[in-house]
């Protein structure tokens, strides 16, 4: 035989063998909790099956006029006595099985957060959010299902069935096959019906999450929605979206309405049968009354496994697909180099050199960044230029948030690639265009980079990014929430929280990519100084459009298209540079420079 026919190396089956290891940690971890909770389980399968045999007793006991008044309250007795032990082992193998498969979902859900928090910036332009949080919502339902009820309904289907079937053939193997026929016309009945009522349920919950979201989205921008007068078109595009909901959920209602009846109604073909042939056994005195009383009611016992049967084949299948997606989330490799940081030593001082670094975007044919050369040691960069010229790109190279290729960018002489990301970045700070806040308290959101900073080191980070004496007047203080229950803040603000935020970590090299633009001329001039204070003999890069702020660097790096057109200090750039002397006499006639120019 061909190795690759052999099962073990099916490709398939391998395929499965990994998809599977990403549960099997729980699997094993639980298996005390998972054995008790089958034993509960199968014990309940167990004394369901005993009830029919004691109908059976209390029936044939009826009919032969052998049983007392006492004698059948007696089984009464037991009957009442095994529905309560059911009823508590009931309750025992949910507690544990529907508790394991909430467990294991919490150890996958953690997995993949770690993971997709491991990735770099490409990652998250292949997944959307909304793509991820579909992943983290019904993929894992779907698994937990599949490992929760999934399993519970298989095993449970299996025991009862053979048992059942068991009981039967014991009373009469012939009326059993007469019984049995209709059966698996209710396997593949619910099988269908199932895997249609999931793909039903599935667009309502698509339809569920957009109504949501644009009540979300219009709830946000009520301001706007109100300064346009569009509230009618919201509404009816509401009521749209609203209409197709409550359609899409008329139609699962059709196939929940259609399972329950086709599955009594395939049982009572079978009952039909039994009542027929089995009438027949009873009359010619083959078989006792209480066989065919227990007969019928193992018969009825049948109908949930036969439904279980459909209904688990498309949990399981839906439990893989679910899985398989999981599983190529978290074996996707972050296209930055993977390495260990084996206790490298941080440097006091470092610099970037960029050795003719060129960087397109994945799928783009035009470079963002072209032959850059530039070295950045301790001092204050600036960086400007047009809209699209790459500034951010550059900032993002240096973060290490995209890849470049080797022999392109050097941190301290070394080239990056060979370093672990999080060591480089371990050095820096980073303000990005959009300040992102958190909804806490305005000294844990300065404190995000270092979470046991002292109060003293938050006011000192908060003084030189000028928003200590903002932060003073709010009602509580460093205490005060912000986000949406709390303080608004303005836009100016916002970024110099991030500043802060950025600075009490006290990184030697500090990224601060377009964060001042909303901070107005005359705190943009006190933020340079706070910064100019905190960051002596530290490497500083600001993009900026603002020329005054251009002007205080030590140098300014101008580039057009990807490529460093000029690269000076302030008075140089004024003459070598008309998109730069523009902008000077652009935004002078504005706000004039009030103190000479260094
Ligand atoms: N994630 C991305 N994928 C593909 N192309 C991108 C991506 N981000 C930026 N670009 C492109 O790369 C070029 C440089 O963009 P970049 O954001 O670096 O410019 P910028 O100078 O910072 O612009 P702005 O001043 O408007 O922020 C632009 O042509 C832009 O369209």
């Amino acid at each position: 035989m061909k190795e690759t026919n052999s099962p073990s190396h099916h490709p398939a089956n391998a395929r499965l063998k990994e998809l599977l290891g990403l549960v099997r940690h729980s699997f094993v971890t639980h298996r005390l909790r998972l054995l008790l909770g089958f034993i509960a389980l199968l014990a309940v399968d167990f004394l369901q099956l005993i009830i029919p045999r004691i109908i059976k007793h209390g029936v044939d006991g009826l009919a032969n006029a052998n049983i007392t008044q006492i004698g059948l309250m007696k089984l009464g007795g037991l009957i009442l006595s095994i529905a309560l032990v059911i009823a508590v082992l009931r309750f025992v193998w949910r507690y544990l099985i529907i508790g394991f498969s909430r467990l294991l979902e919490q150890a996958v859900r953690n997995r993949l957060f770690r993971h997709i928090l491991k990735m770099d910036a490409q990652f998250f332009e292949k997944y959307t959010t909304g793509d991820l949080m579909a992943h983290s919502s019904n993929d894992l339902n779907a698994v937990q299902m599949a490992c929760g009820m999934g399993l519970v309904a298989a095993v449970d289907a299996f025991v009862m069935s053979t048992a059942a079937i068991g009981f039967m053939v014991h009373i009469h193997g012939q009326l059993t096959l007469m019984a049995l026929l209709p059966m698996p016309f209710l396997a593949i009945f619910t099988r269908i019906l199932s895997g249609r009522l999931h793909r039903r349920f599935a667009t309502v919950q698509e339809q569920f999450s957009s109504m949501t979201e644009f009540a979300r989205s219009t709830l946000i921008s009520i301001r706007l929605i109100k300064a346009y007068t569009t509230e009618k078109f919201q509404t009816e595009r509401f009521g749209k979206l609203g209409r197709g909901y409550v359609q899409s959920n008329l139609r699962v209602a059709v196939i929940q309405g259609l399972i329950f009846p086709i599955a009594t109604m395939v049982g009572n073909l079978g009952m039909l049968l039994v009542l027929w042939f089995g009438g027949k056994l009873v009359i010619a005195g083959t078989i006792s009354i209480g066989d065919f009383v227990a007969f019928i009611t193992y018969l009825y016992m049948l109908v949930w496994p036969m439904m279980a049967i459909g209904w688990v084949t498309n949990l399981v299948q839906r439990g893989l697909t679910s899985l398989n997606r999981i599983h190529t989330l978290v074996t996707s490799k972050p296209a930055l180099p993977e390495l260990e940081n084996h206790n490298l030593a941080p440097i006091a001082h470092p610099t970037y050199s960029l050795r003719e670094l060129t960087f397109f975007y994945q799928n783009e044919t035009q470079p963002a960044l072209n032959d850059i050369r530039l070295e950045l040691g301790p001092g204050i960069h600036g960086v400007t230029g047009r809209t699209g010229c790459g500034k951010s790109t550059l900032c993002r190279l240096l973060a290490r948030l995209y890849p470049v290729m080797d022999g392109q960018l050097f941190f301290d002489n070394t080239d990056v690639n060979t370093l672990p990301v999080d060591y480089i970045r371990a050095h820096l700070g980073y303000v990005g265009q959009e300040p992102i806040l958190f909804s806490d308290t305005i000294a844990a959101n300065i404190a995000l980079g270092k979470p046991d900073a002292t109060q003293a080191e938050i006011e000192a980070a908060a003084r030189h990014a000028a928003i200590h004496n903002d932060i003073i007047e709010l009602s509580d203080g460093y205490g005060t929430l912000i986000g949406e229950r709390g303080v608004k803040l303005s836009g100016g603000q916002r970024q110099r929280l991030a500043l802060a935020r950025a600075l009490v970590c006290d990184r030697p090299l500090l990224i601060i990519d377009d964060g001042l633009s909303a901070v107005d001329v005359a705190t943009e001039h006190e933020v340079f100084n706070g910064l100019q204070q905190r960051l002596a003999g530290k490497t500083v890069i600001i993009v900026s459009n603002r020329i005054k702020l251009l002007s205080m660097t030590d140098r300014t790096i101008i580039l057009e298209e990807g490529r460093i057109a000029y690269d000076g200090r302030h008075d140089e750039l004024l003459k070598q540079s008309s998109l730069y002397r523009s902008m000077y006499d652009k935004q002078m006639r504005q706000t004039p420079i009030a103190e000479p120019v260094p």
